[in-house]
């Protein structure tokens, strides 16, 4: 358990502490908001969910707060508290404020039955030393205009309609849709309180950063039924060459293959483009496979989100295994040593559409294969093979064969990932 400087305490959060709260927020991050632009975006943190560090002085010396999320998982999904707004004043940093902070946030996630936490790390080399794991990456892709697609039968017979988005009027389409296609992919959480919604489709000329208002791409069967969205934007940009418009696309979804086609085929031939960049894309997004020529999508790949097990049992058996298991996982915990120790994981109950079930008990038996809670964190949405820390160093096999199996077990057909950062 981590100490704080003394006379420094763990508080929790009205609504009168919001700005010194969110002054915090500003100085750890190196911006400063501008009030008439903070007027108009909900803080979309619950209030019973905002924690801050107080000084003997009764300034905030850090603070963070948590979403409530239901993450999809291979074949399943499970409560998780997804870590957000991290900040330690610049002149407090280094004296373990975090530490206690993180200490915090995992008492009360357990305490809330929240067996899982995820975030997105700010910088990759924060987390890990907490028994984070990146659980997941995503591609960007800078595409040029009218770069060809294969083919999708269905999709020629979707329409597409252009809308400015408006935060009320299309609250409904973009949430229901997102959570539609999200449903199955692991790591896929979704907007899940009316703050965090509005939040996330605010568009003040603030953020948009000499662009175009953001707008709502859509496609609709003949009756009229609407299939997907794409939010983008478009920059002007003249040359002497002519017009090289860059079109930021920052979130697609879409119900199936047809309408993901039809999305993309009228994002990459918007007039006076010149190239279009892609959104956060899991990597086993539609696109990648309907690309025609795959070579002039400049990818980047970066790491998307980070699991963290609180509550190892429940943890692992709330997911579905892709294939039969018994093994014995000698798992070490340097901040939470309920964890620590050995597990057995054995598969039953097969489901010919969510896989393997799993229980999960403390044994006494010997281990098959030892590794830190971290790479079983990062492994866990089924995107990160054991077999492949196995092969870093990063895992111990004690048992021939139990890392291969165990690894295949782990693995899953759907890439995990998130289209937005929360
Ligand atoms: C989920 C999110 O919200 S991500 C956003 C994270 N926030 C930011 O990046 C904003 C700017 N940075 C900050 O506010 C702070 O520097 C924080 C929050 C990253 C760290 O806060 P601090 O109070 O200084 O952390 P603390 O003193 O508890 O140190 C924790 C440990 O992490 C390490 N650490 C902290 N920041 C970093 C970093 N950026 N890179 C590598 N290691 C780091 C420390 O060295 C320390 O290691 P140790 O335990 O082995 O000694």
């Amino acid at each position: 358990m981590s100490t704080l400087p003394e006379g420094y305490r763990i508080s929790p959060v009205t609504a009168d502490d919001l700005p010194r709260f969110r002054h915090v927020l500003e100085l750890g991050f190196g911006f400063t908001g501008d009030p008439d632009t903070v007027a108009t975006i909900p803080f979309s943190i619950a209030y019973d969910r905002a924690v801050a560090v107080e000084r003997p002085d009764g300034e905030y010396a850090a603070i963070h707060g948590s979403y409530e999320f239901t993450m999809p998982v291979p074949g399943g999904a499970v409560p998780c508290s997804g870590l957000t707004w991290v900040s330690t004043r610049p002149d407090e940093r280094r004296r373990g404020l975090l530490n206690a902070m993180i200490d915090a946030h995992f008492e009360r996630s357990l305490g809330r039955g929240e067996p899982v936490s995820a975030l997105y790390a700010a910088e990759p080399a924060i987390y890990g030393r907490f028994g984070y794991g990146s659980a997941a990456d995503d591609v960007r892709l800078t595409l040029p205009r009218r770069a060809a697609l294969r083919d999708v039968p269905g999709s020629a017979a979707l329409t597409v309609r252009l809308d400015t988005i408006d935060a009320a009027r299309h609250d409904d389409l973009v949430h229901s849709l997102h959570a539609a296609a999200s449903a199955h992919r692991p790591g896929a959480v979704t907007r899940s309180t009316p703050e965090l919604r509005a939040r996330f489709l605010a568009d003040p000329p603030a953020w948009r950063n000499g662009a175009e208002a953001q707008r709502l791409l859509s496609v609709h069967t003949a009756e009229g039924e609407p299939r997907g969205y794409a939010l983008f934007r478009r920059k002007e940009d003249w040359g002497p060459a002519g017009p090289q418009n860059k079109v930021t696309v920052e979130e697609v979804a879409a119900l199936d293959a047809a309408a993901a086609h039809r999305l993309w085929g009228a994002l990459l031939d918007l007039d006076l483009t010149g190239t279009v960049e892609s959104p956060m894309l899991p990597v086993d997004d539609p696109l990648l496979q309907l690309l025609v020529e795959p070579r002039r999508a400049t990818p980047r790949l970066t790491d998307n989100v980070w699991v963290r097990l609180l509550d190892l049992p429940a943890a692992l058996e709330a997911r579905r295994y892709s294939a039969p298991v018994d093994v014995v996982l000698d798992v070490t915990d340097a901040r939470l040593p309920s964890n620590a120790g050995r597990w057995r994981l054995t598969t039953r109950d097969h489901d010919a559409t969510t896989g393997w079930a799993a229980s999960v008990s403390r044994t006494d038996d010997d281990a098959d294969v030892a590794l830190d809670v971290r790479e079983l964190g990062a492994a866990y949405l089924g995107g990160r093979s054991l077999e492949a820390y196995a092969r870093a160093g990063l895992l111990e096999e004690r048992t021939p064969g139990a890392v291969a199996q165990t690894a295949a077990a782990f693995g899953w057909a759907v890439a995990p990932g998130c289209s937005w950062v929360f």
